[in-house]
């Protein structure tokens, strides 16, 4: 093939797929560095994220979006809201679906609400590291029997195995454009976002089986500070939770969790911005932020 022919092109793609199905590991694993936050309770994706993938003749710009769910209150039916508009708006879409696991009505639903859209749409078989192949076969052919996808492609994030091809796969079914964002780009989320989602992960660490989806980070202010020892960013964040006693649970005894959270959270904020750091940390309690739409306003959803 003439490879100077090949047009270029340029658009964006993103993964759906019901919860702890695999679609922020995934979209780390191709894009190589920690954008999107990843753990293994469902629906801890909460911000739309996106990660830039450079290739000769492509540029894929990949949007991390939270897992699609029935929803329950304000934040989720925002959440549905949010990934619907995501939706309507990319190129490609990656149904993904753990190999791991029977084809169930979740699968069927997302991949039913995603099949009228502009968007080209691949079945994305995750977690193919967990199964063995006759049982990858036999959930291959259930994928394909399930709907008219464009491609069907198996991928193993944590193995690191078709991450290549799948690229190549989604770069493929983006339209014909001129390259989107700047080379050196990686993702144009906020840095504040990406912040919040490190204060939020380091507070989560330990007590999520406590305080699943209860606690929310807001970064009130970075600014630059003159020190004794050279420049450092001054970072105000803010960590949210519904009642009194999950504040005691996030700050623990005498402080002493609260100090664990700051230096971890700080370490990562450090090599984010690659600077000095101090964070000024502080829990507050905004009850039920989850169903009240000023909170939710203020979070940013
Ligand atoms: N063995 C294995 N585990 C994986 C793989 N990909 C993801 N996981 C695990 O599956 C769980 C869910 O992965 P996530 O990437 O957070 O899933 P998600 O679809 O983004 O989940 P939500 O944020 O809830 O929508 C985590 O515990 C991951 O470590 C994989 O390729 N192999």
């Amino acid at each position: 093939m003439d490879e100077t022919s090949a047009p270029y092109r340029a658009g964006f793609a993103c993964f759906v797929g019901r919860p702890n199905a695999g679609k922020s590991t995934l979209t780390n694993a191709i894009i190589g560095s920690k954008i999107a936050i990843t753990s293994n309770r469902p629906q801890t994706t909460r911000h739309v994220v996106r990660g830039i993938l450079h290739r000769p003749d492509s540029q894929l710009i990949l949007v991390d979006t939270p897992g699609f769910h029935r929803p329950r209150t304000l934040l989720g039916e925002r959440l549905n809201d949010q990934v619907r508009q995501t939706w309507s708006e990319v190129d490609v879409i990656g149904l993904c679906i753990p190999a791991d696991e029977k084809l169930g009505p979740g699968d069927r639903f997302i991949s039913r609400e995603i099949a009228g859209l502009k968007a080209k749409v691949v079945a994305v078989v995750t977690k193919t590291d967990l199964v063995n192949r006759a049982t990858l076969v036999r959930q291959l052919t259930a994928v394909n029997e399930m709907g008219d996808f464009a491609d069907i492609v198996p991928v193993s994030a944590v193995a690191g195995e078709q991450l290549d091809t799948l690229v190549e796969v989604l770069s493929s079914h983006l339209p014909e454009s001129p390259q989107l964002y700047p080379d050196d780009m990686i993702s144009d989320e906020p840095e504040r976002v990406m912040i919040a989602e490190l204060v939020r992960e380091a507070a989560l660490e330990g007590v999520r089986e406590e305080l699943p989806h209860s606690i929310a980070v807001l970064i009130e202010d970075i600014q630059d500070e003159e020190t004794e020892d050279g420049p450092r960013k001054k970072v105000f964040a803010e960590i949210y939770v519904e009642r009194s006693s999950q504040k005691a649970i996030v700050i623990g005894k005498g402080g002493a969790r609260l100090r664990v959270v700051g230096t971890r959270a700080r370490k990562e904020i450090a090599k984010l911005l690659g600077a000095r750091v101090y964070l000024d940390l502080h829990v507050r309690v905004a009850k039920d932020w989850q169903r009240n739409p000023k909170y939710l306003q203020r979070l940013g959803f």
